[in-house]
């Protein structure tokens, strides 16, 4: 039924309507004739027969079962027959692009009337477009694909190509050079590491963990190798056809044997006699994007140590999907490399120096993985808040109760904490060279992934108890909670462990110890 169509009834004639066969609600100022779908709702057919509810307002008891995307449905939309005189809806679904003025639900500088010394007009500008464009393009694509485990849709790849987004997310370079950024919304010149923060936090709205690293993310982790290390002749073909969307990119290093432990790895790379090529062989596990990747940033165990190759798929890679606790969507396989013969102008680095090349890219890994940590923690404060204002039990809202409250205000906590930390160490980014971030950054941003997913598991585990059953089922209120629940760890375990980033972390520390410091 389209607007135009509704009516207009005072909430006596609503009364009127209280039979079983005759069935009227009020939602929020809003009428629907639930007569015939008293049959088919989900809930069954008692609860809506109950007293309290035909002909009445059940507004409250309605939104504490049901999330108010249920009224956004086409087939539920159009049970709405009218409104109420002189009242006005006051709910409403998210509106593309725009903030959400739940407290602590978007970080300080972009809550209203708060300030900050890190981001400017620039980054504000970035962040509204790409909110719009996450909001209307991609969220629908993420939360269908997150479920049916198919890979995120080309066309939704070819419009972040078009928007230059996947070469924003590999930071701030000479690969963004010449390229229009999100229709000029900022200069190439002027972006910095507090822009592609933006877009990462962005994206991570969409609250689809699994999405989230299908959409693209081997390219983040995969690519800055090429990127940095690369010959020109590999950078001119490669790096256009993948920043456009055309082709894929994984970083494969992790195998069954070895995981954050690199010098484990047992993939190995021999020379041909005229050393014309490299010889691969072996395997590797948990690649993210690697079902579907053209090229393969591979992890390899040389003569002289270590060395990183790019790999493009040809005969003698075959890649199969590993099931995990998140979609298939993020195209996580099990590789095998079974005498792939690859040029030897494909080595990235130098020949044994892959460890170098590896640990200047986790600085990066690790970052985004912080940059996405800290907004899906702000997801859930969101979740939470409404849900203990709008929920009751034992005849109150949850909100009153303060065991509730202090669980919300460690989560808060926390992810202020996170996000605090993650603004400072990006500034510290925006004012070093790579090569600097590689030498003096590793600890803090392996502390700070660390502390980040801590949190983000702590928050979870707080947030089932708030929902309680909801919390652990994949429809309804507590979807984003169960999913969140589910998929946390996942930030924990790549780019690195907790217990191995901490140590790395103290490790650096102990490196920076003056000789002559005594207590
Ligand atoms: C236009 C009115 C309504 C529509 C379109 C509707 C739709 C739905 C849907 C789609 C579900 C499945 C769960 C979900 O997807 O969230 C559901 C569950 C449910 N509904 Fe409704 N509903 C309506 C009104 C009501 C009312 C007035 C009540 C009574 C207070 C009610 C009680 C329930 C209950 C108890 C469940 C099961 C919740 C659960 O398992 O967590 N519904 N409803």
């Amino acid at each position: 039924m389209t607007t135009k169509n509704l009516r207009v009834f005072t909430r006596e004639q609503v009364e009127k309507h209280s039979k079983p066969d005759d069935l009227w609600i009020i939602i929020d100022a809003k009428v629907y004739d639930v007569s015939r779908f008293k049959d088919m709702h989900p809930g069954g057919i008692a609860v809506l027969l109950d007293e309290d509810i035909p002909g009445q307002d059940v507004t409250e008891a309605f939104y504490g079962l049901h999330l108010h995307e249920v009224l956004e449905r086409p087939q539920y939309k159009r049970l709405q027959i009218g409104t109420i005189v002189e009242e006005q809806p006051v709910i409403y679904s998210r509106i593309i692009g725009e903030a959400s003025n739940i407290p602590y639900a978007e970080p300080t500088w972009l809550s209203e009337g708060y300030h900050s010394p890190y981001f400017k007009e620039s980054h504000r500008r970035l962040q509204h477009a790409v909110r719009e464009f996450i909001d209307d393009i991609v969220y629908p694509d993420a939360q269908a694909h997150e479920i049916d485990g198919k890979r995120p849709s080309q066309s939704v790849i070819d419009k972040m190509a078009e928007l230059n987004i996947h070469a924003m997310r590999m930071g701030p370079g000479k690969h963004l050079k010449g390229l229009t950024l999100m229709e000029g919304t900022v200069d190439p010149e002027e972006f910095d590491y507090f822009h592609e923060l933006v877009v990462n936090q962005e994206i991570t709205r969409c609250g689809a963990r699994g999405y989230g690293d299908g959409l693209n993310s081997g390219c983040v982790i995969g690519l800055p190798p090429v990127l940095n290390f690369g010959s020109p002749e590999l950078k001119s073909k490669i790096v256009p056809e993948v920043l456009g969307g055309k082709k894929f990119i994984c970083l494969a290093i992790s195998e069954a044997h070895a995981g954050s432990d690199v010098f484990g790895l047992q993939t190995t790379a021999t020379k041909t006699e005229d050393s014309k090529h490299w010889i691969i062989n072996g395997h590797k596990k948990w690649i993210t994007n690697g079902v579907f990747a053209d090229y393969f940033t591979v992890g390899c165990k040389t003569e002289d140590g270590f060395t990183v190759i790019l790999v493009e798929r040809c005969e003698g890679v075959s890649t199969k999907p590993i099931k995990t606790s998140y979609s298939s969507t993020a195209g996580t396989a099990f590789i095998t490399f079974d005498n792939v013969k690859v040029p030897v102008e494909n080595t990235l680095g130098e020949e044994g120096g892959g460890i170098f090349v590896m640990l200047s890219n986790f600085n990066h890994e690790r970052w985004v993985m912080c940059c996405s940590s800290a907004r899906s923690q702000r997801l859930l404060i969101e979740a939470c808040l409404k849900w203990i204002m709008q929920r009751k039990a034992f005849g109150k809202p949850l909100a009153s109760l303060a065991v509730i409250r202090s669980k919300v205000a460690q989560m808060i906590a926390r992810t202020e904490s996170v996000q605090n930390w993650l603004e400072n160490l990006t500034y510290q980014m925006c004012n070093m060279t790579y090569i600097e971030q590689a030498k003096r950054l590793a600890g803090p941003l392996a502390f700070l992934k660390m502390y980040s997913t801590r949190c983000a598991q702590q928050t979870a585990v707080d947030a089932v108890q708030i929902f309680g059953g909801r919390g652990i089922t994949q429809s309804g209120m507590g979807r984003l909670i169960e999913h969140y629940y589910r998929t946390v760890p996942f930030d924990s375990l790549l780019g690195g462990a907790e217990d191995v980033l901490a140590d790395l972390g103290v490790r650096q520390a102990m490196r920076g110890m003056p000789k002559n410091a005594r207590l």
